[in-house]
Formats: C-alpha cells, sequence, structure tokens
C-alpha cells in the first residue's frame, strides 16, 4: 500500500462528511430497543438495514436465527445475528469485529431535549438515542471500509463482522450461537485479532485503548401481596404491602458509601498489586471536570483519582435501578401497587465468576427475606455476563496506538471500561485471539442516559481511526 493512501482515505472522509451524517441519522431513527418486546420488529429492521449497508460494502452476509427468549412465560423471538465476512486473502491478518445495533430505551419525556429517535445536530455534537452506543461506531466501520474503496485501494485487511441487536439485554442467544455453531463451522479459524468499539473515552480529550471491562450480573426482585393494585384508603393498614417489602430488600443491599452489604461479595476480587497501582498514577483522568460535566455535588471516595478509577474499573459496584410496577407518572396516584419488580445490577470484576456472584444475592436474600417474615410471595432470577480483561502488551495493542497517534497526535491511554459487553470475552476464548477495545465516543457522550451524543469530531476521526488500524494491522506480522 502507498505511503500516501492513508492521507488520501482522510481527504476523502472530510469530503464525505454529510453521508457519514445522512446514514447515522437513518440508524439513530430506527428505535431498536431490545430490552421491550414491543420494538422487537425494528430490532429486526435494525439488523436488516445493516445487513444491506455491509452488502453495499462487499461484504457475504447472512442472518443467524439464535432462537427465543422468554418474556413473562411467552416466548419471543430474537433478533438474528448478522454475520459477514469481506475478504479471504490468506497473505492478509483477518480482524473480527463485534457491535451492537440495539439500543437502550429511550422517551423525550425522560428529559431530552430534542426527540430521542431523531439525530439532531447542535454544536458539533450530534444527539440521538444509539449515536455514540453503538450505531455511530458500527457505521464507523462501514465508512473506513468505503473509503478504501472510494479512493480505489484495496482493503489491507480480510473481515470478519458479528453485528448483534440484543447487547443491552445481556446478548442473549450470542454465546450459543458462536460457540456451539460459528466455531465449529471454522469462523474463528482464520481470525488473527478481535476488535470492538463500543466504550468511550475516559475524558473529553484524550483517546483510549481499552483492555478490561466489567461483567454484569443483573437481577429482578419481585414481590407480590395481591392479584390487582389497591386502593390505599380501603387496603392501607390492613395488608402487607409488596413496596414496603421490596423497599426493605433494597435498602439492605448497599451503604450510602456504596460498599456493597451482600456477604462474601468482596471475597474473590482480584487483589491490588502495588504493579497495578501505580498503573492508576498515570492515567489522564481529571475527577472534577468528571464530577462537573453530569452535576454531582460530590463525588465518592473524595474524588480521589484512583479510588475512583479503580471503583469504576476494578472492584465490583451495585446500583439500583428501579422498580417495575410502581406509580412512576406525574401526580398523586393512591394505590398500594400488588405486585412490584425491584431491578438492580452488580457490575462483577475479574475473578468473580456470574453463577458465584448469583449464588451469594440469592442467598442474601433469601436470609433477609426470612428475617422479614413476610406473607407475600417473592422470586428472584438473574441473567449474567462476565467481565474480561486482555493483555495490552501486545503487538495488537501496539499498532491501535499508531494509528491512535497518526490521528490524534498523541499517545493513547490504555484503560479499563466499568460497563459489560458481555460477548467479549467469550469471542476472546472462541478465536483465541488478542481482543481490543478501540473507542470512537468521548466521556461525556452519555451513553444510555438522556440525551445521548456524538461529537462530530470523534465521529469523524473515528472513522479515519479505523481506516489507519487496518492498515497498521495488515503491518503486523502473520
Ligand atoms: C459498554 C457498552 N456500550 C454497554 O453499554 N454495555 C451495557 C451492556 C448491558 C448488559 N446488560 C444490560 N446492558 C452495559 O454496560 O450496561
Ligand atoms: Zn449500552
Ligand atoms: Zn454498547
Amino acid at each position: 500500500m502507498a505511503e500516501k493512501t492513508l492521507p488520501q482515505i482522510f481527504k476523502y472522509v472530510d469530503q464525505n462528511v454529510d453521508s457519514y451524517k445522512k446514514l447515522l441519522k437513518e440508524a439513530v431513527a430506527i428505535p431498536s430497543v431490545s430490552c421491550d418486546a414491543k420494538y422487537r420488529d425494528d430490532c429486526v429492521r435494525m439488523v436488516e438495514w445493516t445487513q444491506e449497508k455491509l452488502k453495499e460494502v462487499g461484504a457475504r452476509t447472512e442472518l443467524r436465527d439464535v432462537g427465543y427468549q422468554t418474556i413473562e412465560g411467552k416466548e419471543i423471538k430474537l433478533p438474528p445475528v448478522l454475520v459477514g465476512v469481506l475478504g479471504n486473502d490468506p497473505k492478509k491478518n483477518t480482524i473480527c469485529l463485534y457491535g451492537h445495533l440495539d439500543v437502550q430505551p429511550a422517551l423525550k419525556s425522560d428529559g431530552w431535549e430534542t426527540e430521542p429517535f431523531e439525530l439532531v445536530e447542535r454544536d458539533g455534537k450530534l444527539y440521538g438515542r444509539g449515536s455514540t452506543d453503538d450505531k455511530g461506531p458500527v457505521l464507523g466501520w462501514l465508512h473506513a471500509i468505503n473509503a478504501y474503496k472510494g479512493i480505489g485501494e484495496e482493503l489491507p485487511v480480510n473481515l470478519k463482522f458479528v453485528f448483534e441487536c440484543m447487547e443491552e439485554s445481556g446478548s442473549e442467544g450470542l454465546d450459543a450461537l458462536l460457540i456451539e455453531k460459528l466455531k465449529p463451522e471454522g469462523f474463528f479459524n482464520d481470525v488473527d485479532y478481535v476488535c470492538i468499539s463500543d466504550n468511550y473515552w475516559l475524558g473529553t480529550t484524550k483517546p483510549c485503548i481499552t483492555y478490561g471491562l466489567r461483567g454484569i450480573s443483573y437481577y429482578f426482585l419481585e414481590i407480590e401481596c395481591a392479584k390487582m393494585d389497591l386502593h390505599s384508603g380501603v387496603y392501607g393498614g390492613t395488608v402487607h404491602e409488596a413496596m414496603t417489602d421490596l423497599i426493605y430488600l433494597m435498602n439492605e443491599l448497599v451503604d450510602k458509601n456504596g460498599k456493597i452489604l451482600v456477604t462474601g461479595m468482596y471475597d474473590s476480587v482480584a487483589p491490588l498489586t502495588e504493579a497495578e497501582k501505580r498503573l492508576y498514577t498515570n492515567i489522564d483522568f481529571d475527577t472534577e471536570a468528571y464530577r462537573k460535566s453530569i452535576a454531582a455535588t460530590r463525588l465518592a471516595h473524595n474524588g480521589d483519582k484512583e479510588q475512583i478509577l479503580m471503583h469504576r474499573w476494578r472492584y465490583p459496584s451495585l446500583s439500583l435501578h428501579g422498580i417495575e410496577g410502581a406509580a412512576f407518572q406525574p401526580g398523586a396516584k393512591t394505590v398500594i401497587p400488588g405486585k412490584v419488580i425491584g431491578k438492580f445490577s452488580v457490575r462483577i470484576v475479574p475473578n468473580q465468576e456470574p453463577e458465584e456472584v448469583e449464588k451469594l444475592v440469592f442467598d442474601f436474600i433469601n436470609k433477609k427475606w426470612a428475617a422479614r417474615g413476610s406473607p407475600n410471595k417473592m422470586r428472584i432470577t438473574a441473567q449474567s455476563g462476565r467481565a474480561w480483561t486482555e493483555n495490552p502488551d501486545h503487538p495488537h495493542y501496539q499498532a491501535a496506538a499508531r494509528a491512535t497517534r497518526l490521528i490524534y497526535h498523541t499517545e493513547p491511554d490504555m484503560s479499563r471500561e466499568g460497563g459489560s459487553i458481555p460477548v467479549t470475552i467469550t469471542l476472546q476464548e472462541a478465536s483465541g485471539r488478542n481482543v481490543l477495545l478501540l473507542p470512537m465516543g468521548a466521556g461525556d457522550d452519555m451513553a444510555h442516559s438522556q440525551n445521548e451524543k456524538i461529537n462530530v469530531r470523534n465521529y469523524i476521526e473515528g472513522i479515519k481511526l479505523f481506516a489507519a488500524y487496518f492498515y497498521e494491522v495488515s503491518k503486523l506480522a502473520k
């Protein structure tokens, strides 16, 4: 590949900014919310839409059926997984790219300034659900491939694609597809590297390359006191209320400083070594900017940088998310809910296995429930994904660092991520190859939150970064 290929590609990318925004607008307009079955057709539409785009860049694609999920006793078909192959030149390195096409729920009434499923550009930012998590990055890969085509240059690597639409809901069906079908079929035989762009920089100016993720163990804690909601003036004082029991149980899980109270939760957490401790000192992370960006009054751990990073990356945390069946709408609704489902999750860390964490939580809740002596019905279920770490002293990471320096003219931070991408460790195990996370978006993108956005700069420079990453990986020894 000629010396001037990358500068030509960068120029091509700069000339096509409008078309990249237009495509992201189309993608954001499909409300592919995976956790709510009423959007399941939109999830399927999103997968099919992406399949068309993948075909347009020349990939061979197929939609793989991954079966059904059970929601409230009903069997619901899972969206298919989009699998693709582009190029099979044995002289080239092969990268397997993973991304997700589903999004978290969003309503304008949640506090969005504009419609969440309508991409809006304001002050150099593209607002819309999925703009940074993960539709922008997925499209980034396609634009990077297209840019090679656009300047008439052959792609320097072979690519394989796994794009799913259930990541935000535990990636149901995906592990089985990878391990029981794709691996035996030989999909991973020629894969040399795995790359995922589905996380964010630590701050807003400095790029990162990421070598670790926390896992997640998500719980549904259901309490039922009556077969319907009840008038609190008629039944209040006469029944054992489900919500009272639920609030009691949820309040037992974590203290005001965020310490998890579930017995044994910290027992298997990997001990902190002196060498690991030193890693945190050099990370560029402004805790005050982080605090201000979310308008929090005070951060935990006295805002100490090292402690904040450790509690995001290497210690478990427990968050309470919500209560189904509770009166959440404005107005003084006076019912006693007949059934409530409390939702909480534990971000789990290396050395903690999901099964072990689930058992600790179940045992703890069962013990507290027995002590409570409530006559109500209690049920707890969980869905979990594992944590992941990788060796960042690998030529793959060095290649990504070279690509990053070329685009951003600075040394990227080697970061870990507090969020979870359940399939990462499965891809690592199924391929037996080095896995790398190459984030596109900035630390203030507010994924999952109101007014999620991606900066135009991150989107466009991210496309160039991906093109440069292909080039750098192509130079690695076969
Ligand atoms: C980091 C990634 N972009 C992400 O947002 N992952 C989700 C995955 C998840 C698992 N259950 C529900 N969502 C996350 O970390 O919450
Ligand atoms: Zn997400
Ligand atoms: Zn994501």
